[in-house]
């Protein structure tokens, strides 16, 4: 059972997909994660990420390694934890860049496909193409979507400092969310896009819980028509 969940950021990917994952007994794989690790270690090994082409000649470098426990995410590159410095304002803003690169595109594809691959009970996998281009040939594709207001509230509600008080300003948060959908949308190379069989979900006016339960169904239901096909496919054999 291969699930694939795209959107934009703050759509509510990562928390669906884990949850969704978790309930089912699913694998899970954060491919956004990939790609800030990637950006990460760029801007850690001196890589200048304004540059295509140095981006480019680097991609194949790091050791990029991803967990697929829902309820345990992990990620590193090279060995080294990488969960907590991809989370960073640094790597936010110059991952859209780095993910554009065809070279980038093309090694971490290669890696998200080997993982679903290999694993064995289904997994649910969250990202930008992944019903598009990584997995065209999921069970099962979402889209979630939700208003720019709803995604940059829901983001900024995340950057609290210990007073309990944003660290940037709602309209500086949904400038830079906007950015970066415009960015991963343009790109030439396997752009943000809805997949023609995909369900879009919108999220705006739906808590977690709904949207949580919304995706179960729709994999269950997924899953009794992948179970009622392959009868049929074995005996057309
Ligand atoms: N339907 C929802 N209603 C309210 N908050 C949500 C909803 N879905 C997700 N969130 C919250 O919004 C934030 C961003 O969600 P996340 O799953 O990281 O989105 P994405 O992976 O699409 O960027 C998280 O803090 C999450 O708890
Ligand atoms: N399948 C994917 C996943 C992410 N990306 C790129 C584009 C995104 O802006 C960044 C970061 O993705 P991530 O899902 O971590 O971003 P948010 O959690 O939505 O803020 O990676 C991509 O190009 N393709």
């Amino acid at each position: 059972m291969i699930v694939a969940i795209d959107g934009p950021s703050g759509t509510g990917k990562s928390s669906t997909s884990k949850a969704v994952a978790a309930q089912l007994g699913l694998s899970y794989l954060d491919t956004g994660a990939q790609y800030r690790a990637i950006t990460w270690w760029m801007l850690s090994n001196g890589v200048d990420v304004a540059d295509q082409e140095a981006i480019a000649a680097a991609a194949d470098k790091p050791s990029i390694v991803s967990g697929t426990d829902p309820r345990q995410p992990a990620i590193s590159a090279d060995g080294l934890d990488a969960s907590g410095p991809i989370r960073t304002q640094e790597v936010t803003a110059a991952v859209s860049a780095v993910s554009a690169v065809p070279e980038v595109r093309a090694r971490i594809t290669e890696l998200q496909r080997m993982i679903a691959a290999e694993a064995g009970g289904g997994i649910v996998v969250e990202g930008r193409d992944i019903g598009t281009t990584v997995l065209p040939g999921a069970d099962l594709k979402v889209f979630l979507t939700a208003s720019p207001e709803a995604r940059a509230a829901r983001r900024s509600g995340e950057l609290k400092t210990t007073a309990g008080r944003p660290v940037t300003d709602l309209a500086a948060t949904q400038q830079a969310l906007t950015a970066r959908d415009k960015a991963d949308s343009s790109r030439k190379t396997s752009p943000l896009k809805k997949a023609d069989d995909a369900v879009e979900v919108d999220t705006t006016e739906l808590t977690l819980e709904q949207v949580i339960e919304c995706v179960v169904t729709l994999v269950e239901k997924a899953a009794a028509r992948k179970a009622e096909a392959e009868p049929v496919e074995e005996a057309a054999r």
